[in-house]
């Protein structure tokens, strides 16, 4: 008999890709294309959603294409970027603007007011999240007050909201005929939109931001059957769909309350299961979905989001010319021994969790003649280590929960000096699974699980094994403790040198 094989489509903020997955785990087939990043002003990002549909439709028929008659290809599985919104006319598919990218900060004044309201205390109460930029609701009323008779359309039913996994469903599913307009309740959950215990739209939170209900597609499981893709070149049951960092959890077989994922790649996503209890976020972390099979209960995660990162390493190669390639950073990095007493706080565009001051902005503290190149490389690696910190402190204080160890994936896991100062900075373990595409391995198994390839999830954390762990050393972390005021104390800095100056002031 034929192997039975999943499809997933990695829908991310740089590119598209497909991959094909067997039985084990194992990628059997990958094709990928970039996507165009537009920034049309400062702070803004777009994606042309068009340009997306094509490339998912093209390298998913590649890689079918790719494995030919060698299995049989079952279902697919989709993980996408979050909280980028597109907004597009149900009867042609035509999107009325280019997609609104997570990283956009477009919303930041909107958000203000929104803020100031006496009822935004909802917004946490309910929707688990911080009112930030960051999620989908503010930019879709962005949407609705500029593009002309956006609103009056939503509400006729003519124009349709969602998130990357909606819009590619819809499109995969025959769009104007037919499309089928659904969201997975992950992605559902970083809308500001959804009440996180129910997983229903929320009519309150509906009222708060303007939205109207006709224009949002209906929630569904993350396991289970979504459509039929009828517009590759073999019919597929869509089985599968989570956010991304959803899916990197789901992939890396964190499915018991307390177990934990960090994706290092160009911001940093730590989610850690809490279970099928919601907790409660007062310290910066939030609450959002983790996964759902259908017809089981909801299982939630805390999440800390970082915007910064790998970023940061690409500004030193990119923006001041230090490094000719990411990887150097950490050649740079080792001709010193500390960070000779230099902290870089990488809020370009403010910071999210824990802090969610969208103002704050970037800075490089404690310069002396001292500091060299070598400093700062340093300090830039750990800048990421810091934030890991910073929102495990917050999701503890939140939870309860204790941090056995941390299983790390994404670009910036091939740098030993980095993944040491993380485990010393958390004085936790730090391992790394032989599976790299975490993303897509946790969309294919959603997908294939929900199909009968794999029989639950005890299967799937059979799959996982390790490639390299990182273990705390001894008495660093004590060390670092003693260090971490002087980090928390340049957040606090960024944070004022974004803030409005106090009246007489100049
Ligand atoms: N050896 C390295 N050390 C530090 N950062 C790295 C290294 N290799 C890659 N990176 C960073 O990782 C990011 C790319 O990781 P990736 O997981 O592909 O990100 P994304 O999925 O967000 O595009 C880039 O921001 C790059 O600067
Ligand atoms: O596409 P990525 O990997 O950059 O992930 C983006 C996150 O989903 C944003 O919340």
């Amino acid at each position: 008999m034929a192997d039975r094989y999943v499809l997933a489509v990695d829908q991310g903020t740089t590119s598209t890709r497909s991959l094909v997955f067997d039985r084990g785990g194992r990628m059997v087939a990958v094709r990928q294309r970039e996507h165009r990043q537009y920034f049309p002003r400062p702070g803004w990002v777009e994606h042309d959603p068009m340009e997306i549909w094509a490339n998912t439709r093209r390298t998913a028929a590649q890689v079918l294409a790719d494995v030919g008659g060698a299995g049989e290809v079952v279902a697919l599985g989709i993980a996408n970027q979050r909280e980028t919104t597109v907004v597009w006319e149900r009867a042609t598919g035509r999107p009325v603007l280019r997609a609104l990218v997570w990283q956009d900060t477009r919303t930041a004044e909107l958000v203000a007011e929104l803020v100031a309201r006496p009822e935004a205390p909802l917004v946490r109460e309910r929707s688990g999240m911080a009112t930030a930029g960051y999620f989908s609701g503010p930019r879709l009323r962005w949407i609705l007050e500029h593009v002309p008779r956006a609103q009056e359309r939503a509400e006729r039913g003519e124009l349709l909201f969602g998130t990357m996994e909606t819009w590619l469903i819809w499109n995969l599913t025959g769009g104007p005929d037919g499309g089928v307009h659904v969201t997975d309740v992950t992605n559902a959950s970083r809308t500001l939109l959804m009440d996180v215990r129910t997983c229903r739209w929320d009519p309150d939170l509906l009222a708060f931001f303007g939205i109207p209900a006709a224009m949002l597609p209906e929630i569904r499981p993350s396991v289970g059957v979504l459509g039929v893709a009828t517009a590759l070149p073999q019919a597929l049951p869509i089985t599968g769909a989570l956010g991304d960092q959803q899916a990197a959890l789901f992939g890396q077989a964190c499915f018991a309350p307390g177990e934990a994922k960090c994706t290092y790649g160009t911001g940093s996503f730590l989610l850690q299961n809490t279970g099928t209890e919601l907790v409660h976020t007062r310290s910066g972390s939030i609450s959002t979905v983790a996964y759902q099979l259908a017809g089981e209960p909801v299982h939630y995660a805390l999440e800390g989001s970082v915007a910064v990162t790998g970023a940061l390493v690409q500004w030193l190669r990119d923006g001041l010319g230090l490094i000719g390639s990411a990887p150097e950073v950490e050649t740079l990095a080792r001709t010193v021994d500390d960070n000779g007493g230099c902290y870089v706080v990488p809020a370009f565009s403010g910071l999210l969790a824990p802090h969610w001051r969208g103002e704050a902005r970037g800075l490089v503290a404690g310069l002396t003649s001292y500091v060299t190149k070598g400093h700062l490389a340093r300090a830039v690696l750990e800048a990421t280590g810091w934030q890991t910190r910073d929102v495990v402190q917050a999701m503890a204080a939140d939870s309860g929960l204790s941090l056995p160890a941390l299983r790390v994936d994404g670009g910036m896991t091939t740098n030993n000096l980095l993944m040491q100062f993380i485990a010393d900075v958390l004085d936790t373990p730090v391992v790394r699974p032989m599976v790299g595409e975490t993303v897509s391995l946790g969309a294919a198994y959603a997908a294939g699980l929900a199909v009968g390839i794999w029989s639950d999830v005890e299967a799937l954390r059979r799959n996982w094994h390790r490639a390299a762990q990182w273990t705390p050393s001894r008495g660093r972390a004590e060390a670092l403790d003693a260090e971490y005021p002087r980090w928390e104390r340049a957040v606090q800095l960024s944070i004022a040198w974004g803030a409005p100056p106090e009246p007489g002031v100049r």
